[in-house]
């Protein structure tokens, strides 16, 4: 098997180039430097593929800066909507299978259920309404997909929350962390297995095929995130300059942002786990293991 993976340098891409090597070949392109891989240039992704004819592609490439995607829509849309689209239509005219990747920011973050799969969507910010437009773009293709919506993500490598946490720790004598927008921390690396395990799984059965959500287990917020993080890094000697009493939680309108983020980010995985027989660990046990790796370094 063929495997040809989009954003092998993020979070996710370094991830899944692991968790991806037993199911075949895996073709990793990664800095959008390369016109071949820039999805800000459809055309030349789409020859990319076709040059390629892999069985299956596997798209982490995406455009994540939520705050900035309020003043470049047209470039998040292009990476995250557009070029998807056009991988999808790609993939359609293979018979072969895309892998892709959505967020908890296609909800609007009313009320506190956890979203299902077919809870309706209703993005509040730019970087959601290009991720949900690129899941249409998916379905719209009738192409063999799988879509995975997660949330919160990190890694020891790449940015995220966790280690923006970690440097304003010891950089400061107090910090102000929201703590009414409410989801799961989810591991790369988790997303990464997850991937490899239903990859296997809809290969040998199309009835897989579809949306999933795929979080960590359990539930915090941003500021029981940030408090998790730093308690860990101070018992790892770690020279935190912050209180724990200065770690202070506030509402969101106390902490303005260019993009509007959802209260409400909790992901109902029933769906994944049911159909995969997973079991998913709790966010902390993922974390912990992050932070393991981060602070041994
Ligand atoms: N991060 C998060 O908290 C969440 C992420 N997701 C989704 O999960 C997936 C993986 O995210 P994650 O790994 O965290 O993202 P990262 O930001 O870590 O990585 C994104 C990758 O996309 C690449 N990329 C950006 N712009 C372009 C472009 N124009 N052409 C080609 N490649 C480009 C980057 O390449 P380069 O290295 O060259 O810049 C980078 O390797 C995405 O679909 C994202 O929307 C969903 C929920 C939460
Ligand atoms: C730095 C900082 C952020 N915050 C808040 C702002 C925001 O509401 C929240 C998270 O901020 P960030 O900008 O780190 O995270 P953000 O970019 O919103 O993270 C999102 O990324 C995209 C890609 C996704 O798909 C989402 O699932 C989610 O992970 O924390 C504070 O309250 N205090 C702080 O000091």
């Amino acid at each position: 098997m063929r495997i040809l993976l989009f954003g092998k340098n993020g979070q996710l891409g370094w991830e899944l180039q692991r968790s991806l090597a037993p199911l075949g070949e895996v073709i990793a392109l990664g800095t959008h430097d390369q016109p071949c891989a820039d999805f800000t240039r459809p055309s030349d992704v789409a020859a990319t593929v076709r040059a390629l004819a892999p069985d299956v592609i596997v798209n982490a490439a995406a455009y994540t800066a939520v705050d900035k995607a309020e003043s470049e829509p047209q470039v998040a849309s292009e990476v995250n909507a557009v070029t998807p689209g056009v991988l999808a239509e790609a993939v359609a005219g293979l018979g072969a299978w895309l892998v892709h990747y959505s967020t908890d920011y296609v909800f609007d973050g009313t009320g506190v259920t956890p979203w299902r799969e077919d809870s309706p969507t209703n993005p509040v910010n730019e970087y959601g309404r290009s991720k949900l437009a690129g899941e249409e773009n998916i379905r719209a293709s009738g192409c063999r997909h799988l879509i995975f919506r997660t949330s919160w993500v990190y890694a020891a490598r790449g940015g995220n929350f966790a280690k923006t946490m970690l440097k304003l720790a010891q950089e400061r004598d107090a910090l102000k962390v929201i703590d009414d927008q409410f989801g799961a921390p989810t591991g790369a690396d988790l997303l990464a297995d997850i991937t490899s395990h239903a990859l296997r799984a809809v290969m040998n059965d199309e009835a897989f095929a579809g949306t999933y959500h795929a979080v960590a287990a359990g539930e915090t917020n941003w500021h029981g995130y940030a408090r998790h993080v730093i308690a860990r890094a101070r018992a790892a000697g770690v020279p935190v300059k912050v209180a724990d009493d200065a770690i202070q939680a506030v509402p969101t309108s106390e902490f303005p942002t260019p993009a509007r983020r959802p209260a409400n980010s909790r992901l109902d995985t029933h769906k994944l786990r049911n159909a995969f027989g997973l079991h998913l660990p709790d966010w902390r046990m993922g974390v912990d293991r992050m932070l393991t790796e981060l602070l041994e370094k």
